[in-house]
């Protein structure tokens, strides 16, 4: 059988979104998203996604994201905004104003502008202010801790010690480091569950480090954030007392190419 899929990159955050609007895709199939996924016997990406009618007319598509471990995950928000693009791709998103789309962690209203995503992403109601570290759901778990001259970390080796901790059991979380260079700037490396390495970028993962560093300053709303894979933009409103909204993430999502696979 012939799958035909695009590939897509947002910061480095890599995935293979295919349209399943006719439904055809064996979509719980682990093995096939595994396969697909696998950088050495596959395609090669850091999940996959489905774009899916939705019943609604208001509303352009369903998006449901897979982890390359081939399971279907909790919100990808760099996978989001390459939906979007997708979307306006192959004509099932209109460009010319904000968008909705449905996905796992409810509805997103997604702003295309000349390959430039921005995605409204999930409310953040509570953080949880732990010794060193925070932790807070932005669509997905995230644990963010603070730290100085972030590049010389093993991340894979923290990451995987913490995501596997007897603390965030059975589900596991996002383990992501920050680095404060300004107090609108920071850096952010991550090591993502489902995934179980470094990705060059986390979407869900620099709105939790952008939220858990105006916790930890109560300072700014507004964030350059600098990723292995480039440089997203988070701004929000609200504090932590009473919760955060009207959170948005920006950047980059590029077409790489599009493809055929026998399976
Ligand atoms: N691996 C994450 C989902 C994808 C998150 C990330 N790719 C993003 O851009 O938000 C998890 O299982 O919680």
């Amino acid at each position: 059988m012939q799958i035909e899929f695009y590939k897509y990159q947002g910061t480095g955050n890599d995935f293979v979104i295919i349209d399943n609007r006719d439904g055809n895709f064996d979509s719980k199939n682990i093995d096939l998203v595994s396969y697909l996924c696998n950088r050495r016997m596959g395609i090669g990406a850091d999940g996959l996604m489905l774009l899916e009618k939705h019943k609604a007319e208001e509303v352009a598509f369903t998006m449901r994201y897979y982890n390359s471990d081939g399971k279907e995950a909790s919100m990808c928000g760099n996978g989001g905004r390459c939906i979007a693009a997708f979307a306006v791709k192959v004509g099932a998103a209109d460009p010319s104003k904000p968008f909705y789309f449905e996905a796992v962690d409810g509805m997103h209203i997604a702003k295309y502008n000349n390959g430039i995503v921005s995605l409204q992403m999930t409310d953040v109601k509570t953080i949880d202010i732990n010794d060193g570290y925070y932790f807070l759901d932005t669509g997905s778990p995230h644990y963010v801790a603070h730290k100085s001259n972030i590049d010389t970390l093993d991340i894979v080796k923290i990451g995987r010690q913490i995501r596997h901790s007897d603390t965030f059991k059975p589900a596991g979380t996002n383990v992501n480091i920050v680095e404060e260079i300004a107090p609108d700037h920071i850096k952010v490396r991550t090591y993502e569950r489902g995934v179980e390495d470094e990705t060059y970028s986390c979407g869900t993962g620099v709105v939790a480090s952008a939220i858990s560093t105006f916790t930890k300053n109560n300072e700014c709303r507004d964030f350059n954030i600098d990723v292995k894979g480039g440089r997203l933009q988070v701004w929000f409103e609200g504090d932590t007392a009473g919760g955060f909204k009207n959170i948005w993430l920006t950047g980059p999502a590029t077409f790489v190419y599009k493809g055929n696979i026998t399976v």
